[in-house]
């Protein structure tokens, strides 16, 4: 069992030696010391959300208005007897957290995805790769470990859908995740404001740029010349999106792999219960970290009602405002069976590359490992709506 609590144990001790952290300590301080560092592009990019970005904001609103009961001396174990580990759509993690698919990382550090696979690894936690990529998949695949999993942009081209979802399959993904929350980009202010869309400059297209499929689609070659990568940029703009996607298109994906699949931005018991129906074997509560629909009900809110309509045949996860180790337990307490952790080690990947990724989960596991123990839990099977407040 990994206890993730060492890690306050080492700050202290290196402390005695003179030694602090390099890298912030709260997911709040390591957006401020990126956006004193990356680029306004970068930046605005990856701390932007859509319109007045009010769901963004409520996103980590609703997890402040939740109360966790401490529940002291009711038999919590010591801190190496605590166990994190869970089993979500059939993939072991040493604690119920995946960092969330976001694409074009490259914007901030080269190597990104390659990093971001390994850090996650080596915490024992899994990792999700989008398919806006910034390195192509199988590039991505031999730093990532066991535990990854692939994040599906359906593209328009039902064909170039199936070329993905079969090369995630054979470089060792372990479960397909489509967004459905997806079929444009939202009006995102701050891109907006810079003019500055980084799929335009061919970045985060790497999966693209190297499939079959779409390369079939191309008349030249997009290496040849820069009028070619400009074509080749085009018709990846023609072809993102997919505005006809349905519930049963699950069973597509099914036939094109094994894996399990989950469906990700459902917002709607009735959406969950439909995706379920068809074949899905999880759900992913999000609202994209509030940069698809402004107004939208916060992941959070959302997800109780989700729980319970689908809880008991699909693995219900969550994203979107997670920040602390007590949102963790929030999410889990509310019905999910793990969590996303989106923009913070983004930031971290951005200051310090793979150590800042690494730095930026282990902020995160042992804050959520220490606040176990302190509220009196052993293991992930204790947490239920017990562990709040009534609302
Ligand atoms: C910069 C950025 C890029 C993203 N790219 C993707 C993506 O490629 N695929 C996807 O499904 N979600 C993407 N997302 C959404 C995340 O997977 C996740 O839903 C969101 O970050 C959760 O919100 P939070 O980071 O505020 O907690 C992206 C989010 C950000 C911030
Ligand atoms: O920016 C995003 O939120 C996002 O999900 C996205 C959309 C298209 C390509 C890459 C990422």
């Amino acid at each position: 069992m990994t206890y993730f609590g060492n890690f306050q144990n080492e700050i202290y001790l290196g402390g005695l030696g003179g030694a602090v952290p390099e890298l912030p300590m709260t997911a709040a301080e390591l957006e401020q010391q990126a956006r004193e560092t990356l680029s306004a592009a970068a930046f605005a990019y990856i701390a932007g959300s859509s319109s007045t970005e009010r769901t963004a904001r409520s996103n980590v609103d609703a997890f402040a208005s939740r109360r966790i009961v401490p529940r002291m001396w009711r038999g919590a174990s010591a801190p190496d007897a605590r166990d994190l580990s869970v089993e979500v759509l059939g993939t072991r993690l040493a604690a119920p957290i995946l960092t969330a698919p976001v694409g074009v990382l490259g914007m901030v550090h080269t190597d990104a995805e390659p990093s971001v696979g390994s850090a996650a690894s080596e915490l024992g936690i899994g990792s999700v790769l989008s398919t806006a990529s910034s390195t192509a998949l199988e590039d991505v695949a031999p730093s990532s470990g066991e535990n990854w999993w692939f994040q599906l942009y359906w593209p328009a081209d039902h064909e170039l859908a199936e070329s993905l979802v079969r090369r995630a399959t054979a470089a060792g993904a372990k479960a397909i995740v489509v967004t459905a929350d997806t079929p444009g980009m939202g009006w995102r202010p701050r891109d907006l404001t810079l003019g500055h869309l980084p799929f335009l400059k061919a970045e985060g297209i790497a999966n693209y740029l190297s499939d079959p499929v779409f390369r079939s689609r191309l008349a030249t070659p997009p290496e040849e010349s820069a009028e070619a990568m400009q074509i080749a940029v085009l018709t990846w703009v023609g072809m993102f999106g997919n505005h006809t996607l349905r519930p049963s298109d699950v069973e597509r994906v099914r036939q094109w792999t094994d894996l399990p699949v989950a469906v990700k931005g459902v917002l709607h018991p009735d959406d969950a219960r439909a995706v379920v129906d068809a074949g899905a074997a999880g759900v992913v509560v999000s609202n994209h970290g509030g940069r698809q629909v402004d107004g939208s009900i916060s992941s959070l809110d959302a997800l109780g009602p989700i729980a319970d309509a689908v809880g008991d045949r699909a693995a219900v996860l969550l994203d979107s405002g997670i920040r602390s180790g007590s949102d963790v337990i929030v999410a889990l307490a509310s019905g999910a069976d793990a969590v996303f952790y989106g923009r913070p080690w983004v930031y971290g990947l951005g200051l310090a590359g793979r150590a800042g990724v690494v730095h930026a989960l282990w902020c995160l596991l042992a804050d959520f490992d220490l606040t176990m123990g302190l509220a009196g839990l052993s293991s992930i099977k204790e947490i239920d709506r017990s562990v709040l407040a009534d609302r």
